[in-house]
Order: structure tokens, then sequence, then C-alpha cells
């Protein structure tokens, strides 16, 4: 059982306070979204976990273990992944070769696991990276992280851009990550999916958490939905 606690979390971009105290936590086999308008600080609470951007004040903690001043291979080491909003494959390498190279040797996911659960990706297993969908590039981003052997994911926006069917598709996949017990951290803007898949919710606003709530209470908060996500 993992828990990722975030506590008072705060980071800038040169003088711009970006995060102003940020707490929420996340534990093994639940998913859990952090929702919020353009620019409310989503992102940059996923790159300050992962320590990308440097938190100034405030932690984040991992099964106990305070992460503060740890470098970003370290915090990837100890099992939190992120998935940025932009894939971060390699276009020149195969699928296969993707996979291959992340593998961590500790991990209990091996590649015949993986393509139980991407049928697309072994499919297309000899493709180049460059020749794949948006949906299979966003597919080959999360086998990449999974085989890294994640306690905690993090996810930024990956059902953006891609077809309704893809996106049952990522919901089927991200379901299955549940229930093998890793924790997610979803940044999504869909809010149906959002609502299909999360155990729990948080919206930022202007780097600062203005609701949280579980599924059950989120359901029918239309006018937190309104005042918060309203486009
Ligand atoms: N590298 C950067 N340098 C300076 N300011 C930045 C940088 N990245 C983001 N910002 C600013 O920080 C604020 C929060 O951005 P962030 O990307 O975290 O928002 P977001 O909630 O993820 O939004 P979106 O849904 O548009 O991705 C915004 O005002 C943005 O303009």
């Amino acid at each position: 059982m993992s828990e990722l606690v975030i506590s008072n979390l705060h980071s800038y971009y040169g003088k711009s306070h970006i995060l102003n105290g940020i707490n929420l936590s996340v534990k093994s086999g639940e998913i859990v979204t952090l929702l919020g308008r353009n620019g409310a600080g989503k992102t940059t609470t996923l790159k300050t976990i992962v320590g990308i951007v440097k938190a100034q004040q405030g932690e984040v903690v991992l099964d106990n273990e305070n992460l503060e001043g740890k470098e970003i291979f370290e915090i990837a080491r100890r099992g939190i992944s992120l998935v940025p909003e932009h894939r971060g494959i390699f276009g020149i390498l195969s699928v296969e070769e993707n996979l291959k190279i992340a593998i961590n040797k500790n991990s209990p996911w091996s590649l015949d696991d993986i393509y139980d659960m991407f049928p697309r990706l072994k499919e297309r297993r000899k493709n180049g990276g460059n020749a794949l969908s948006g949906g299979e590039q966003q597919m080959l981003a999360i086998a990449r992280a999974l085989v890294n052997d994640p306690r905690i994911l993090l996810l930024d926006e990956p059902t953006e851009g891609l077809a309704p069917v893809i996106v049952d598709e990522i919901v089927r996949i991200l379901h299955q990550i549940r229930s093998a017990g890793v924790g997610v951290l979803l940044v999504e803007q869909n809010l149906s999916v959002c609502e299909k898949l999360a155990d729990m919710h948080y919206i930022i606003e202007l780097g600062e958490i203005v609701y949280q709530g579980t599924q059950a209470e989120f359901s029918n908060q239309n006018e937190i939905k309104n005042r918060y996500l309203a486009v």
C-alpha cells in the first residue's frame, strides 16, 4: 500500500507565484483527478511533484519519505512516474524498443502483460514511434511509464485530442491500472471521463485547491462545476 501526500506546496516560475499551498493525496488503487481551468496550475502541480519544477515550500511525501531536494531521477526511482502532456516517446525507435529501454528489471510488468493490456501496441510493436496515431502514442507513453513499475502514476491530459473510441480505450486501461494497485493522479479536461474513473476529485483555481470531494459527493455539484470548470 503506497500513499503520496502533498502538503502546502508552493512553486514559482521566476517571480510568478503559481502554486499557492496545494494539499492533496493519492493512495494505491485509487484514481484522483486534478481539475481546473486553463492556467490554474494543474501541470505545474505534476511537474513540482516529480521535481521538474522545484518546490519553494511544502512537502511531497511518498510512503512517509519526504522527497524534498531529491533529483528528478531519484523521485522516478522511488516510484512516481509522470506521463507528460506531449507524451515524450522516442519517434525514431519502434514501439517495442521504446518499451524495452524503459523497462525496469525488477518490474512486475512484462512485455506480454503490456501487450495484453494494450493490444494495439502489440499489433504495432515494430512500427516507429513517429508512425503511430495520437491515441497509440498516448498508449505507448502510459505503457512506458508502467514498465518502470510506478507506485503512483501522474497523467497530464491523456485523452486530449483523441477520438471517442480511443478515449474509451484509455478509460478501460486506467481501470486496469487501478485494479493492479497503482495510484493515479489524473489531470483531465474531459469531465465525463473523470466522473467515470475517479474515486476522488480536487479542483484547483489560481494555484489553490478550492474543492475536494469523492465521486459520490462531486457528481451532483453542478454549482461547483459551473463556477470552476465551465469555459
Ligand atoms: N514555463 C513557464 N514559465 C512561466 N510561466 C509558466 C510556465 N508554464 C506555465 N506558466 C504559467 O503558470 C500558470 C499555470 O500553468 P499550468 O500549465 O500549470 O496550468 P494548467 O492548469 O496545467 O493549464 P492548461 O490546462 O492550460 O495546461 C499559468 O499562468 C501559465 O501561464
